[in-house]
């Protein structure tokens, strides 16, 4: 995508000053002005964890994205080894609570725009998509994976309960069968693995082409009625965003006693410290 054909702009400048991340910029918006088609890159270093600045950020660029009338949207991201590594586990550790109920409606609310966007949606994903990486990711409309890379919702492997809405972001792109064996294992997919489950669409040898590929994936509804299309698009979806539409407050009672719980700290705990560990052998 040329520069010139471009209009760049980026959100979170403020949250992410406050939270004082590495980048001043967690979310980058690029429209093409000959397609009409936003890419929105996720840019939070090292690993595109979503903390709550990040998310709002993603859902404010969503919503400007949206409001800009633009044909569809591209969600990848700026860092050529991770796609999303999930949520931020630090918003999960001995949280402070006020801080911790906002963390989770905006996880709501960020799922719950881009899973019910307007526009077509498709995931470049140019590298390891986990948890809820994999779960924005499933909520477009159509993903294209490179090789080399993994994805997969593992929260069982390391003592998470999954939430009802994650398990249907799961179930809007696999058979059944599959989504309660994949999570019953925590199993986590090679890019091959993820286009015979077709839990991808396509492969693509580079960040360029998955791009692309995505891009025609947007184009092919270019006869389509943008106002049927959505209202169509709700209409398929709008059952499995049910729980969430309906009754946002107990998912996130039921969520904040989950996490709050002695049980879920421990092996927070645990599991933080192995994927510190890591870095320091
Ligand atoms: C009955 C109904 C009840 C309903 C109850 C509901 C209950 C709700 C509960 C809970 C939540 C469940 C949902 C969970 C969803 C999630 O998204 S949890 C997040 C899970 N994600 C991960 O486990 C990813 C872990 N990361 C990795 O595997 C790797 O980092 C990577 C493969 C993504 C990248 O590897 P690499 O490039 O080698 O980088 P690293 O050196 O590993 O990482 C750099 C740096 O970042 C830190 N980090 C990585 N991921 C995270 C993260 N998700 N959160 C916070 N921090 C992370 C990592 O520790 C390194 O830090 P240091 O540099 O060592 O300080």
């Amino acid at each position: 995508m040329l520069r010139s054909q471009t209009k760049l702009f980026a959100l979170g400048k403020r949250q992410l000053c406050r939270s004082m991340s590495k980048s001043c910029d967690l979310t980058l918006v690029e429209v093409d002005d000959k397609t009409g088609i936003a890419t929105l890159t996720m840019n939070k270093p090292p690993v595109n964890s979503c903390n709550l600045e990040m998310m709002r950020a993603l859902k404010d660029s969503m919503k400007q994205i949206e409001g800009n009338k633009s044909r569809g949207i591209i969600l990848t991201s700026s860092n050529n080894k991770v796609f999303s590594s999930g949520l931020d586990l630090n918003e999960l550790r001995n949280p402070e609570q006020e801080r911790l109920v906002a963390f989770w409606k905006e996880l709501q609310e960020m799922w719950l725009t881009l899973y019910l966007s307007n526009l077509p949606t498709a995931a470049a994903i140019n590298g390891h998509a986990l948890a809820v990486g994999c779960v924005m990711a499933s909520a477009c409309e159509y993903r294209v994976m490179l090789p080399g890379f993994t994805i997969g919702i593992h929260a069982t492997k390391f003592g998470y309960v999954v939430p009802p809405f994650i398990v249907n972001s799961y179930l809007s792109v696999l058979p059944r069968p599959v989504v309660e064996r994949a999570l019953l294992q925590g199993k986590i997919f090679s890019t091959d693995e993820a286009q015979q489950i077709n839990l991808i669409d396509e492969v693509a040898n580079s960040k360029e082409e998955a791009l692309s590929k995505c891009a025609s994936f947007i184009g092919s509804f270019a006869e389509a009625n943008p106002v049927a299309r959505a209202l169509t698009k709700r209409q398929l979806r709008a059952e499995f965003a049910r729980t969430l539409l309906d009754e946002p407050e107990a998912e996130l009672k039921e969520s904040l006693e989950y996490i709050t719980s002695p049980l879920f700290q421990d092996s927070l705990d645990a599991y933080l410290a192995k994927l510190k560990s890591k870095n320091k052998k």
